[in-house]
């Protein structure tokens, strides 16, 4: 399996660089003064470099929110119970939760995967790729075994394959998971060499005290198992989460198939981190939704050279801020393909020019 895990980053492509260029000369032959558009000229060149094409419409995009529990909520590191990883689940494949509302209407689909929730659940529309009952607790054990890490991330890799091959043109990442905060937090510590105390923030709203136990848990974690930074399936086994392990999986996997990943807020950002950690070549493929507000999202993005294109202060997860950039990808879309051109509504230019 991990020969396959290799196979498939080995086929990331470098995006296509020429497309770009192409991109950027269309959009300063548009009706505006050149760089006008601010930030979403810089997602139409990406798109381009992505998908090769100047002009390029997507019609179909999904969201996958990967879900699990973690262990080491034992140690009092979240404000909510654990029980809620699976409640918020159902909820979501119920159609009810924030993740729902804002796909239907951005038009992209959902995939709910339970790839290591505490509890039992049957539901039609659930992915069941459970891979245990949650990690085990860092503060006391590895979180998951070198089987299960990759086992976690081949997984990911197959859902957005087959997602891809079924017509899906771009993945927005979403995650559930009571304690993957912590988790998160210490994979970015080991992965990049920064403290808990500057990584860790609030998750679902810890009080100061919280906090500060929080990063001592995560401190100590990392003590005991020294995790090597640049080993990212050491670190998932480590201080890990199975649905990190599974974003890591569709990062490289839908990287693998041409798509672009959107990704949501400090959990992803950690995955895409990791991925690229295993697979530089993944980058050009990652966009920047939102800045979360916890407090590491700003450190793991800088460490991709991430610029996110919007500050909400949304720190939900599940997706949500990524789908809100999926109304942005459509907006760069309709102005790539209908603004006129200085020549077409003959407007003069900078230097007083009116082209034919
Ligand atoms: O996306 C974010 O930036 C984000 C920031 C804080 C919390 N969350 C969500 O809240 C849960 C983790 O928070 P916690 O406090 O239990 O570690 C998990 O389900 C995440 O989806 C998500
Ligand atoms: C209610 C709730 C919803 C969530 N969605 C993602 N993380 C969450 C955490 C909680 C607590």
């Amino acid at each position: 399996m991990e020969q396959f895990i290799r196979e498939v980053s080995e086929r990331i492509q470098p995006v296509h660089l020429e497309a770009g260029r192409a991109a950027q000369l269309h959009l300063d032959q548009l009706t505006k003064p050149p760089g006008s558009l601010g930030m979403l000229e810089n997602l139409a060149v990406q798109l381009a470099c992505i998908t090769g094409e100047v002009k390029s419409v997507i019609h179909r995009k999904t969201v996958i929110v990967m879900a699990a529990d973690h262990g080491v909520c034992a140690e009092g590191v979240s404000a909510f119970p654990q029980e809620v990883t699976q409640q918020m689940l159902l909820n979501m494949l119920s159609g009810g939760a924030a993740i729902n509302v804002l796909s239907r209407q951005a038009g992209a689909d959902v995939l709910c995967v339970d790839i290591g929730v505490k509890g039992n659940m049957d539901h039609p529309e659930l992915l069941n790729h459970k891979i245990r009952q949650g990690t085990g607790n860092m503060a006391r054990e590895q979180a998951m075994t070198r089987e299960q890490a990759v086992q976690a991330i081949v997984t990911g890799m197959n859902i957005a394959i087959e997602a891809a091959d079924r017509g899906s043109q771009l993945f927005v990442t979403g995650e559930m998971g009571i304690g993957n905060t912590t988790a998160s937090s210490a994979m970015l510590c080991a992965l990049t060499g920064l403290s808990p105390e500057e990584v860790t923030g609030r998750g679902t709203g810890l009080t100061d005290s919280e906090l500060k136990h929080k990063a001592a848990v995560i401190r100590e974690a990392l003590a005991l198992h020294q995790p090597d930074g640049q080993d990212t399936i050491d670190v998932l086994i480590k201080v890990g989460g199975l649905e990190i392990a599974g974003l890591v999986g569709v990062i490289l996997g839908a990287a693998s198939q041409g798509c672009p990943v959107v990704l949501d807020g400090f959990i992803s950002a950690v995955a895409a981190v990791a991925a690229y950690t295993m697979a530089p070549q993944v980058k050009g493929y990652l966009i920047g939704s939102h800045m979360s507000a916890e407090k590491g999202h700003r450190l793991a993005l800088a460490k991709l050279g991430i610029r996110p294109l919007l500050q909400l202060d949304m720190r939900l997860g599940e997706g949500t801020g990524g789908v809100m950039v999926l109304h942005m990808i459509d907006a760069v879309s309709h102005l790539m393909n209908e603004m006129a051109t200085f020549s077409s509504a003959r407007v003069s230019d900078s230097s007083g020019n009116i082209s034919l």
